[in-house]
């Protein structure tokens, strides 16, 4: 993984170069017979800023506008208004020049079962007009890279879902792409297929390639991305590093086991009354467990405990988990959506952006 990190505004166009630029990128779809129903806004006025050799992941919950986002960038979809520029070519004015720098995902996987998979990639690469030659020796090599070598030669139909997700990725990359556009590239594998796959995606950043890449799963976008744009309703909600996500948005989490006769009603209620401490509404997890957020970190969790120890509670072990992308994932997009703090230095909300 690169060790980028961006601050979208705090770049200026000339400091460094951006494989993907989206500004004001907008679309509406139309509902009921013959699109003569209401509209509804699916990408709503989205910039995007990815520098090259990067690795950026959108997240979003169902229907946030990930996949209109990713399909219009991949010339899929027509954005009805706004710029998507692809390493400074306008993808709305000239998809076809685009299509020449992209690869995505998702297409390549079930070209025709009954050839062999280095067939499969072989035929892909002649398509973006290699010789036969030229295809073959390139086909091989993505066989390898991609772990695929000792299958390479069996009908693709008997391969396993993650041989096929591998080899599909294979496809999208065949033609050396300068981005490449992953939609959901893991869904439905297992862990281990899972982790073949970030590896696979890992070694592209080291070619130079760029990665867009939408995902379901916070821990992959933890593992794999660079930067995390977080979108809801088709808008940027907030996007910054992993890190600065975290930062900014998660909150650590304290949890506290009190003895059996450690009165831990009395002891929740007490936790209840430190809201001035950084401490949320304490969460009862079993006969003797609590737990608290602490949005202070470990000064709060420490004036918790002290609190505790005021009414001699018991404690039996106490201890602070570190926020995660999961937190502020729900944070971020539960339908109430909680007033977040000042953006940090790394991590800017949509106000900011636009
Ligand atoms: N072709 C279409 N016609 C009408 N509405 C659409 C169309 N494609 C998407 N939408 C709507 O646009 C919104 C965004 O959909 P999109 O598929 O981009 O979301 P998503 O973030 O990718 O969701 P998911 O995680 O479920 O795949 C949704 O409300 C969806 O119903």
């Amino acid at each position: 993984m690169t060790p980028t990190s961006i601050t979208p505004t705090s770049i200026s166009p000339t400091s460094i170069s951006h494989a993907l630029v989206l500004r004001g990128v907008t679309k509406t779809f139309a509902s009921g017979p013959f699109g003569r129903g209401t509209r509804h806004t699916a990408v709503d006025h989205l910039d995007l800023t990815v520098p090259a050799g990067s690795i950026h992941a959108i997240l979003g919950p169902n229907g946030a506008g990930k996949t209109t986002t990713v399909s219009m960038v991949a010339t899929l979809l027509r954005a009805d208004s706004g710029e998507i520029l692809i390493d400074g070519v306008d993808a709305v004015a000239d998809p076809s020049a685009v299509r020449g720098l992209i690869g995505v995902s998702g297409q390549y996987a079930a070209v025709d079962g009954n050839l062999s998979g280095f067939e499969n990639l072989r035929m892909v690469a002649q398509l973006y007009g290699m010789s036969r030659r030229e295809a073959s020796a390139r086909a091989r090599e993505m066989i390898d890279e991609l772990d695929l070598t000792a299958a390479a030669d069996r009908p693709m139909r008997t391969y396993s879902g993650g041989m096929r997700r591998r080899l599909d990725l294979a496809g999208a990359i065949i033609n050396r792409p300068s981005l490449v556009i992953l939609d959901e590239p893991t869904t439905g594998l297992d862990p281990r297929g899972r982790r073949q796959i970030w590896r696979a995606i890992d070694e592209l950043t080291r070619t130079g390639a760029t990665i867009l890449l939408t995902t379901q799963y916070l821990e992959e976008a933890d593992e794999l991305a660079d930067d995390i744009t977080v979108v809801h309703g088709g808008a940027v909600h907030a996007r910054g590093t992993p890190e600065s996500l975290k930062r900014e948005f998660g909150d650590a989490c304290l949890t506290v086991e009190l003895t059996r006769t450690g009165a831990l009603r009395h002891a929740v209620d007490v936790m209840t009354t430190l809201a001035h401490v950084g401490s949320g509404n304490p969460e009862q997890l079993d006969e003797v467990r609590f737990r608290v957020q602490v949005d202070g970190g470990t000064r709060s969790a420490v004036a918790a405990v002290r609190a505790l120890d005021e009414i001699d509670a018991d404690v039996v072990d106490a201890s602070v988990t570190a926020p995660t992308l999961e937190n502020v994932f729900l944070a971020l997009t539960e339908p109430n959506e909680r007033a977040a703090g000042e953006p940090g230095d790394e991590t800017e909300r949509v106000d900011d952006v636009r």
